[in-house]
């Protein structure tokens, strides 16, 4: 099966109540169109997978990102590919998070995590960072 390798970040900020926010996408066409998603997208050749990132980030969002640490690699079967994806936690270091291509965005907390209907591969991801202390608030850490 044809493997694709992706890259995407999980942007974090800080709502008014110093509680962690992630910001998660909505993709805007395709066959995934109206699903919920990290945005990010494919490795080119060459590419490092924190480059492409940040490259992905400033086309779809006309945003600088800081690239943190792996959260995780999401290994999953897809009818037609086998998706391998690359999960960064990210800063934004500047820019206002512009959508270019995608329908909608929301910025969710621990709690809102799955009041979004995520694509099939990013619910593994999700549960991951339920457990993880990525969006734990430093004062509980
Ligand atoms: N970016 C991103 N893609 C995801 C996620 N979850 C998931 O299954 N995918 C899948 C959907 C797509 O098949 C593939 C990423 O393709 P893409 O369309 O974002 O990549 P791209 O911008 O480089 O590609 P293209 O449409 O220009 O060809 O990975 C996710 O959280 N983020």
């Amino acid at each position: 099966m044809k493997i694709i390798r992706v890259v995407a970040a999980v942007i974090k900020a800080e709502n008014k109540q110093g509680q962690p926010i992630i910001f998660a996408t909505q993709r805007g066409y395709g066959e995934f169109k109206g699903g919920w998603e990290f945005p990010g997208g494919k490795i080119e050749p060459g590419e490092t997978p924190q480059e492409a990132l940040k490259r992905e980030i400033q086309e779809e969002l006309d945003t600088k990102i800081k690239v943190g640490s792996l959260i995780d690699t999401i290994e999953y079967d897809y009818p037609t590919f086998h998706l391998s994806m690359d999960c960064f936690l990210a800063e934004i270091e500047s820019g206002n998070l512009v959508l270019k291509e995608h329908e909608a965005a929301r910025w969710l907390t621990r709690e809102e995590l799955d009041s979004v209907d995520w694509l099939p591969a990013d619910v593994l991801l999700i549960d991951t960072l339920k457990q993880s202390k990525f969006i734990t608030p430093e004062k509980e850490m």
